[in-house]
């Protein structure tokens, strides 16, 4: 079944985009694999690590990088990474992440729609990281954003579909891939936000914390397409108030 995400004109048979912020360089060529992942966000500071060893050694070829700006706190400053990123020959996307709260890491929506416009004018293709807000998310539309990429829960928690009805609002409405990112902490939450109608998934800490991230990579993988499955056939519907027998000859006798 020819079931493309397209996202900036390019185009993905994989649904799971994979953080690699948790990851050792050891172990990140397996995981990748593993997940079939084709696309893996990389901080920009990750991309040389300082020493002799470069993270890109570790990652095969034919998968997309997507450098986020990370470690910016405004507007400005994920402007600033986006265009380092590209020099450094990352390519043209760009996840941007802009995030002033250090306790609870949520995304600053304004500052985000800020550099999502000067960015996409730039020719970036730019996938920002938000709080899953109606108006925001238009407001990302309208700034050329290539995909919303909206919050599930807090970053690294675990704690699965905070938001879920907000981002099925998104899904609703807004007329862009949508990619839930953050807080999906098992197999299970990501294939019900697939189900939901979400364009893709992304995560990290949830294969990273596991006791064997290939193998949870490979779940994680096998749940995205099993949610994408379930949603492209449709969901069957909910009865309320009654049974109904499964086959009409076990079926009770009209008295
Ligand atoms: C915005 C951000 O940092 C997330 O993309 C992170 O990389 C993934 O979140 P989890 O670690 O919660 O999966």
């Amino acid at each position: 079944m020819d079931d493309k995400l397209i996202i900036g004109g390019h185009e993905f048979d994989s649904r799971f985009i994979l953080g690699s912020g948790k990851f050792s360089l050891e172990i990140i060529n397996a995981v990748v694999k593993m997940g079939g992942a084709e696309m893996i966000t990389l901080a920009l500071r990750r991309a040389n690590e300082g020493g002799e060893e470069n993270i890109l050694d570790y990652i095969p070829e034919n998968i997309s990088l997507i450098p986020n700006t990370s470690g910016a706190r405004n507007a400005e400053e994920a402007v600033r990474i986006a265009r380092i990123a590209r020099e450094m020959n990352c390519g043209d996307f760009v996840k941007v992440e802009v995030i002033r709260d250090s306790k609870y890491l949520f995304p600053d929506n304004h500052e985000t729609v800020k550099a999502t416009e000067i960015l996409a004018k730039e020719g970036f293709v730019v996938l920002p990281y938000m709080y899953p807000d109606l108006n925001v998310a238009r407001d990302l539309v309208n700034a050329g954003a290539s995909a919303v990429m909206p919050l599930a829960a807090p970053i690294g928690s675990n704690k699965g579909l905070a938001t879920r009805d907000f981002i099925k609002i998104l899904v609703d409405e807004i007329d862009l891939p949508i990619i839930v990112d953050a807080g999906i902490g098992r197999p299970s939450q990501a294939c019900e936000a697939m189900e939901m109608g979400v364009d893709a998934i992304m995560c990290n800490t949830a294969v990273a914390t596991s006791r064997d991230v290939s193998l949870m990579a490979r779940a994680f993988k096998l749940a995205i397409e099993s949610g994408r499955a379930a949603y492209l056939a449709g969901m069957g519907r909910v009865l309320a108030g009654k049974a109904e027998a499964s086959s009409p000859l076990t079926g009770f006798l009209e008295d």
